[in-house]
C-alpha cells in the first residue's frame, strides 16, 4: 500500500529527472524499443506510454527493458488499467483526472500516480488526500502558464507537471514557474518521425527538450 505522500515523493523524483516527460502514443509495437532508446539517449529518461492503443501494454513491456529508462502508463482510467500497467512493468502512472477509484487502485498497487487536476477545487481535493504533485491537464486549454501561476498563489505547496498542448515554444513559460517541476508533451515523438523510423531525429528533439532550463 503506497501512501499519497510517498506517491508524491516518488512522482517528484521522477519529474526532477528531466524537464520533459514525453507522452507517447504507440501504434506499432516494433517502434517501442528504438523510440525509448532514442529518447533516453537524448536525455529524457522518463517516458509515459498512453493506454490508448491496442499495443500500449506490450510497448510498456518492451520499453521497460531499455537501460536508464523509467516507463509509466498514461491514460489510467480504471483499476483494470492499473493492474495491467503494473503487470506490463510500468513504474508510475498518469491519469487525465482523478477519482477515488483510480487513486485507491494505484495506492493498493504501489504505483505512484501523477493525478490530473484542472481547477483549484480539483487541486484542493487531491491535496486533502495528500497528493502534492499533480498533473495540470489540459494545460494550454485551461489558460496555460498564467493559469497555473495563478493557482500557485494560494496553493504554493502543490507542484505540477503541466501537460496538454505543451510545445518546445511554450514549455519555457511553464518551466519558469516555481510550481512547475517538468512538463509533459507529445512533441518529442511526432507521428511522422515515428512512422519514418527517424530515431536520430527523435533523439535530436529529445536533446533539445532536455536542454530546457527549469526554474
Ligand atoms: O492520456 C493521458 O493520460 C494524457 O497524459 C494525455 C496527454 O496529457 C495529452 O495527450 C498530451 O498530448 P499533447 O497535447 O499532444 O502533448
Amino acid at each position: 500500500m503506497l501512501s499519497p505522500k510517498d506517491a508524491s515523493t516518488r512522482s517528484e523524483a521522477l519529474c526532477r529527472l528531466a524537464p520533459v516527460i514525453p507522452v507517447l502514443v504507440i501504434d506499432d509495437l516494433s517502434q517501442a524499443r528504438p523510440l525509448a532508446e532514442a529518447l533516453v539517449a537524448g536525455g529524457l529518461p522518463v517516458l509515459e506510454v498512453t493506454l490508448r492503443t491496442p499495443v500500449a501494454l506490450d510497448a510498456i513491456a518492451e520499453m521497460a527493458k531499455v537501460e536508464g529508462g523509467r516507463v509509466g502508463a498514461g491514460t489510467l482510467l480504471t483499476p483494470e488499467d492499473v493492474r495491467r500497467a503494473v503487470e506490463a512493468g510500468a513504474t508510475f502512472g498518469v491519469s487525465p483526472g482523478a477519482t477515488d477509484t483510480i487513486l485507491d487502485a494505484c495506492e493498493a498497487a504501489d504505483l505512484p500516480l501523477l493525478p490530473g487536476a484542472a481547477t483549484s477545487s480539483e487541486v484542493m481535493r487531491l491535496l486533502e488526500r495528500g497528493y502534492t504533485v499533480q498533473k495540470f491537464f489540459p494545460a494550454e486549454a485551461n489558460g496555460g502558464a498564467p493559469a497555473l501561476k495563478a493557482i500557485g498563489a494560494p496553493l504554493p505547496q502543490v507542484r505540477f507537471c503541466p501537460t496538454g498542448g505543451v510545445s518546445l515554444k511554450n514549455a519555457p513559460d511553464y518551466l519558469g514557474l516555481s510550481n512547475t517541476l517538468c512538463v509533459g508533451g507529445s512533441w518529442v515523438a511526432p507521428k511522422d518521425k515515428l512512422a519514418a523510423g527517424d530515431w536520430a531525429g527523435i533523439e535530436a528533439l529529445a536533446r533539445e527538450a532536455a536542454a530546457l532550463p527549469v526554474a
